[in-house]
């Protein structure tokens, strides 16, 4: 029996004598042509989550548009496709360079080009780090479902109900959402490797034990670019070493919070990705231990 989770750990405060290395370096392989914000948002986001280190691997002729944009997140040109995404050509530089790394955040803005869904199936097998997948990343392995039994570590997979109907292929988004805990229970079914994020209002977040149902957030947040937030903010946790379900669920969690601090500050209406990462820091401020 799945034992629902209601309490959320509280993150302890540093310690004095803390350095970057403390928590977590992140690599984002993310962007392509067209799709240079969602690789943006999701590096700058793990910074704000306070990942001690970012790089973000982009195609390489975006890297000077991704580079101009991001000041404390550094870059990493790799190959590219003649559509300006990332191209299989890179698959073992992104492996070899991922071994200086915490974590690995793979998908948002990766575009849907063939080859690049080759590279991301091949990355998933190999990489030897714990993986947080979304967007483009979850349309790759809706290809081929059964790398989820090749994962080396951990995989955290960030579906919106559209990419869950990809990657499952037997339901529409709409059945989806009418039975939302027991599809989610139904795809994790004995996977230890993996930790579902079944996106949209009330997210269920949920591994082989355990899940839990969110409520923070709000309709404001359905806006392009919010997923890739979120993405960054749970790997960038991950890095600070909380395990994978508990890293997702706070992750959600503040995401939803700073959502809701967006809404107070600017309304449903107007709210775009760039406010729920301005508001990234009051939702975490008031998330320390012992605050
Ligand atoms: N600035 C950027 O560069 C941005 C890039 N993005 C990237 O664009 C690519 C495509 O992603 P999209 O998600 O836009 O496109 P998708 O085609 O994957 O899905 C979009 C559709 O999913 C459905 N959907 C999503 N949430 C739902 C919910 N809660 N209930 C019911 N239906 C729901 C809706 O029909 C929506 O139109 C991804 O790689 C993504 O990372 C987007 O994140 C937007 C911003
Ligand atoms: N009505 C809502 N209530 C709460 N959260 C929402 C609502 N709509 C969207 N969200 C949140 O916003 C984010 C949207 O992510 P996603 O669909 O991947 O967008 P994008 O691809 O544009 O980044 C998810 O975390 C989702 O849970």
């Amino acid at each position: 029996m799945m034992q629902q989770i209601n309490s959320i750990l509280k993150i302890p405060p540093r310690k004095p004598d803390s350095h970057k290395g403390d928590f977590g370096r992140v690599l984002v392989i993310a962007g392509s042509y067209g799709m240079t914000g969602a690789a943006c948002l999701c590096s700058e986001a793990a910074l704000r989550s306070g990942a001690g280190l970012v790089t973000l691997g982009i195609p390489e002729s975006l890297h000077g548009i991704v580079a101009t944009k991001l000041t404390c997140v550094m870059t990493h040109p790799l190959p590219e496709t003649h559509l300006k995404t990332l191209s299989d050509m890179g698959r073992q530089d992104i492996l070899d360079f991922s071994q200086r790394f915490d974590v690995v955040a793979i998908g948002p803005g990766l575009s849907q080009c063939v080859e690049t869904k080759r590279l991301v199936l091949w990355l998933l097998q190999n990489i030897e780090r714990p993986i947080v997948l979304d967007a483009d990343g979850i349309n790759a392995l809706a290809e081929d479902t059964a790398t989820l039994d090749k994962i080396k570590q951990h995989v955290i997979l960030t579906p919106h109900p559209q990419e869950m109907a990809r990657l499952l292929k037997v339901y529409t988004t709409k059945e989806i959402q009418s039975k939302r805990k027991e599809i989610a229970e139904k795809f994790i079914n004995s996977r230890d490797k993996v930790t579902l994020v079944l996106k949209g209002n009330n997210t269920i977040v949920m591994n082989n034990e355990k899940y839990y149902v969110n409520t923070t957030g709000n309709p404001g947040m359905a806006t392009a670019g919010s997923g890739d937030i979120l993405t960054g903010m749970i790997a960038a946790l991950l890095g600070q070493n909380f395990p994978p379900f508990e890293a997702a669920q706070l992750g959600v969690y503040l995401h939803g919070t700073a959502g809701d601090y967006a809404k107070q500050a600017v309304g449903e209406i107007s709210m775009t990705a760039t406010d729920i990462l301005d508001n990234l820091p009051k939702a975490f401020l008031n998330h320390i231990q012992n605050k």
